[in-house]
């Protein structure tokens, strides 16, 4: 579904913060894949999800999606097929304009015509419902700003924005990692709920264990630049948290200090 090919990256090359990012990567994604990303600081975790989505362009390598060649795709040019959420709730949305003109915005993605077309009495209905499902009450809410909403409300509402065209592939960068608690574990419910229901291909990096034992069916760590660990199945329907640490001992890896803290 997705195949990312050999990729090769070096940041500020010729200078002296030269940094060597990826130096083969290669990694493949069935249909239907939710993959957690974990690993050590600096692994490479969100700029392969930077390179996947076009942000940061590569040195060498293919990526693949859905049999086409999107290496060479400016980032526009994917954001119908590749979703993100990103950690600070405001990225996704527009928080000068309501949460109707941002649902609208986002359902009309990728078509010619302005705003207006998307804002008409079938689409509110829908957007309604969606928002009802929720449970927030941001179908009350419709011509509020979004920048008046709480950052939890604002990642759901991303996340709806991002799923609602079905994409080929949604990205999440800790998306979770800038709320609270209580907030975070009612996004994590929303995020699993809405890409099972939807079967939508996912790949998630966060820094919470929990997250990784409880959702997906696959576990992808990183270190340097590499994947080196791969695991799904009946392996990780079993995996536990202390597996998991024991996996990054017998690796000889540090895990990130945040993905400490989350044990
Ligand atoms: N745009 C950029 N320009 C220069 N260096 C960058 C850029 N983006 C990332 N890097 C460097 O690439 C390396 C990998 O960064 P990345 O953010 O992908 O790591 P990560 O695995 O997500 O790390 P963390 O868990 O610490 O957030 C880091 O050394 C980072 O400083």
């Amino acid at each position: 579904m997705l195949s990312v090919k050999n990729l090769q990256k070096t940041f500020n090359r010729g200078t002296v913060n030269q940094n060597t990012i990826y130096r083969g990567l290669s990694l493949d994604v069935d249909e239907g894949d939710f993959i957690t990303i974990i690993g050590s600081n600096g692994a490479g975790k969100s700029t392969l999800l930077n390179v996947i989505s076009g942000v940061i362009p590569l040195d060498a390598g293919r990526i693949v999606l859905d049999g086409v060649d999107i290496t060479r795709y400016p980032e526009y040019k994917r954001t119908r097929d590749i979703a993100r959420v990103f950690q600070n709730p405001s990225f996704g949305v527009a928080p000068s304009m309501t949460i109707l003109e941002n649902m609208s915005m986002a359902y009309n993605k990728g078509k010619t015509y302005g705003l207006g077309r998307a804002v008409n009495k079938k689409n509110i209905d829908v957007f309604k419902e969606m928002l009802s499902g929720l449970e927030l009450g941001l179908e009350n809410k419709l011509h509020d700003k979004v920048g008046l909403l709480s950052g939890g409300q604002r990642q759901s509402l991303s996340l709806i924005m991002a799923t609602m065209l079905h994409p080929k592939l949604l990205l999440l960068d800790e998306h979770t990692a800038a709320l609270d608690p209580k907030t975070s574990a009612k996004i994590i419910d929303i995020t699993n709920e809405l890409v099972t229901e939807n079967k939508i291909t996912t790949m998630m990096v966060t820094h919470d264990l929990n997250h990784v034992t409880s959702l997906g069916n696959r576990v992808i760590m990183m270190h340097s630049g590499e994947v080196i660990l791969d695991i799904r199945g009946k392996e990780k329907k079993e995996l536990t948290i202390e597996k998991l640490l024991n996996h990054f001992d017998n690796a000889h890896v540090m895990l990130s200090d945040r993905t400490l803290l989350s044990t």
